[in-house]
């Protein structure tokens, strides 16, 4: 079995490259000004310029307003639009409808009541990305890329309407347990191929990616 796998909070050409080469199913852009990944949409356009069919480009983005989409949609076109705040589904739907990217919802879980709300994001999310709720415990904690992990078993034996991926604290040490328990088809992952946070490790990401390919 091998899964897929996206690095996300790319910025730079070298931990682009490494995604790459590789064999990273898809790299994501953090447009999250807070953030120590976030890059503008003309620097995120520049690194993905030359990406060919085999990686494809996600655009991370938390709440955004309309602006900001008509610019990453016109500007750099991603291939999928991962929505990693508080969107309703009502906003969702709407962002799908009117900028024909396909849209990837992050569900945020900490606990069983957390994954109530997939069944209304099913019918307007062409993916879902279940990702660590960020915990209060932090100060000022960002909205995801926390190096955080959830309780895997809440994903035991489920099944889902959509294609998923699993994220959160995700490393080469935990990688293939998490797998195990949830049966992730696909798996996300930041700090975990970081050497500091935003700092990307192009052998890090290699490593990681050999994982994926090899579970
Ligand atoms: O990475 C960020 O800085 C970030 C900022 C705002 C919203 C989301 C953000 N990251 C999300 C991700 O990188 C991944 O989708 C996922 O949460 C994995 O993060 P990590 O736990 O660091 O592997």
């Amino acid at each position: 079995m091998s899964v897929d796998a996206k690095i996300c909070g790319v910025s730079t050409p070298g931990a682009l490259a490494a995604a790459v080469s590789s064999g990273a199913r898809w790299v994501g852009l953090v447009f999250f000004p807070r953030s120590p990944r976030a890059v503008t949409v003309e620097q995120a356009a520049a690194l993905t310029e030359g990406l060919g069919p085999q990686t494809q480009s996600v655009a991370l983005l938390v709440d955004p307003e309309d602006a900001l989409l008509e610019q990453v949609a016109e500007r750099l076109r991603p291939d999928l639009l991962q929505l990693h705040g508080s969107e309703t589904v009502k906003r969702v739907a709407e962002i799908r409808g009117r900028w024909g990217i396909p849209v990837m919802k992050v569900i945020k879980v900490a606990r069983a009541e957390d994954l109530e709300p997939v069944a209304a994001f099913e019918p307007v999310a062409d993916r879902l990305l279940f990702d660590a709720k960020p915990p209060a415990s932090l100060a000022n904690p960002l909205p995801g890329g926390n190096a955080v992990s959830f309780d895997w078993r809440l994903l035991a034996g489920r099944r889902w309407g959509r294609p998923w991926m699993l994220s959160g604290g995700l490393t080469l040490d935990n990688l293939r347990e998490a797998v195990q328990i949830t049966a992730a088809p696909a798996v996300d992952v930041s700090s975990g191929v970081e050497d500091a946070p935003g700092q990307k490790s192009p052998e890090k990401i290699r490593e990681f990616l050999a994982l994926c390919h090899a579970l």
